[in-house]
């Protein structure tokens, strides 16, 4: 009996591997962006290692210094371009792609894969059932080489998400409510497998979420089970039907948590960690100064229809950013009215980048503003002054909050 963990790295280890097993496995996919992009090609030089064990399997985004805000920013993009063109790797995506998480699903990952990424949101790709790890840059460049990473097998956590979503309830509510029950390192050697008892009630946009938050529980990896839901998904993106790998039944966990959607509320996290996690209510009328909509958490097509059913017809009272994670995003989103919702209602909109999430650029918080942000991380100064704060919710409270100009439940206003 093994669990959808020890399946994918029992196949990727070539032996049946147990949790606690120290193995060396195989990996499908290897991708970088062009912030550790640079040290994974600059470990590869040094170490005069510049081979690549599958050119097919390397997966490169342009997106955390796209377009490059400052000349040491295209001076990086430049470094790798010309490494892209001497090595002549097929999957590279330039500034005007999108974050390299939301490139992976729906592009290239698949159920039962293997996928590292020189970047902790890696995770997120375990949405559509890749056993997907983040790692640091030299980790990444020996698997860029070899196409080998090693690991210690985690422990299996099960989640069972029961019913149907309450209203405006999305996936940020939902990797949110686990934060709040288990604190940000309770996962940590662990990995969690949540299974959707209503697939087509949770799309695969707020699947993408909670996969996305993973790394923010501090587990090794976090995946939905695969179900029709992730077929259609790959179908629809990529015109084939992938094959899907599942737990057996009655596999072991080593615990389980149970989730029932009907009951949940809106939440956030409050000011300064993800795990200070109060309903929207509980911190209702906090005066807000700017609002983000996007990110490779919740930039997604689901997340702008919400924005623009709570933003049509009104104008926003706090500054409104609003960036889809990829060119396919923005462009549904576009074709479907929704950006040019969010534009009558006063959002400055983009797409393609990290941008203000980490507080690079395009709207960094400044000394006493609040932020609300569909982001990942609300540690002081993620986004920018440390002496700024920032709430972390899903895409209805921030547009309610855009919209009223301090933070509601958006319940409350409809
Ligand atoms: C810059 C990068 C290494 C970092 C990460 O690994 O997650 C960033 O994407 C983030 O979200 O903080
Ligand atoms: S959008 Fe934010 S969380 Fe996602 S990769 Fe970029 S910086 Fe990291």
């Amino acid at each position: 009996m093994q669990t959808l963990t020890e399946k994918i790295l029992s196949r990727a280890a070539g032996k049946n591997v147990s949790p606690g097993d120290v193995t060396e496995i195989n990996t499908d996919i290897v991708a970088f962006h062009d912030l550790t992009g640079y040290h994974v090609i600059e470990v590869m030089e040094k170490a005069g290692l510049e081979k690549i064990f599958d050119k097919s399997k390397i997966v490169i985004a342009f997106d955390h210094l796209a377009p490059p805000p400052d000349i040491r920013s295209a001076e990086i993009q430049e470094y790798i371009r010309k490494f892209v063109k001497s090595m002549g790797l097929p999957n590279f995506h330039d500034i005007n792609f999108g974050i390299l998480h939301e490139i992976l699903i729906e592009r290239y990952a698949n159920p039962g894969q293997v996928i590292v990424a020189a970047d902790s949101h890696t995770t997120t790709s375990g949405a559509v059932g890749a056993f997907a790890q983040g790692m640091g840059a030299t980790d990444i460049a020996a698997a860029v080489i070899t196409g080998k990473t090693w690991l210690m097998v985690p422990e299996p956590f099960k989640v069972n998400l029961k019913g149907e979503p309450a209203k405006w309830i999305n996936g940020k509510d939902v990797a949110l409510k686990i934060l709040g029950e288990f604190k940000a390192d309770y996962f940590n050697g662990m990995s969690i497998e949540v299974h959707v008892e209503n697939p087509k009630s949770f799309p695969m946009d707020y699947r993408a979420t909670v996969s996305n938050m993973g790394i923010e529980m501090n587990a090794d990896a976090l995946m939905f089970v695969p179900d029709e839901e992730t077929i259609n998904y790959i179908k629809t993106m990529r015109g084939y039907e992938p094959q899907t790998v599942k737990p057996d039944e009655n596999a072991k966990y080593t615990d389980e948590y149970e989730i029932e959607l009907d009951k949940m509320e809106p939440l956030v996290a409050a000011p300064s960690s993800v795990d200070n996690v109060r309903t929207a209510r509980e911190v209702e009328g906090t005066e807000v100064d700017q609002v983000y909509i996007g990110s490779c958490t919740n930039g997604r097509l689901s997340d702008f229809e919400t924005a623009a059913k709570i933003m049509k017809g009104k104008k926003v009272k706090s500054r409104c950013i609003a960036i889809p994670a990829s060119y396919e995003m923005f462009k549904k989103a576009m074709d479907l009215g929704y950006i040019e919702t969010l534009v009558n209602s006063g959002c400055i909109v983009t797409y393609g980048t990290c941008g203000p999430c980490l507080g690079g650029h395009f709207g960094v918080a400044g000394p006493g503003e609040t932020i609300v942000s569909t982001s990942s991380r609300n540690f002081k100064g993620r986004m920018g002054s440390v002496d700024s704060k920032v709430y972390l919710s899903g895409p209805a409270v921030a547009a309610a909050t855009a919209i009223e100009g301090k933070i509601v439940d958006p319940r409350d206003v409809e």
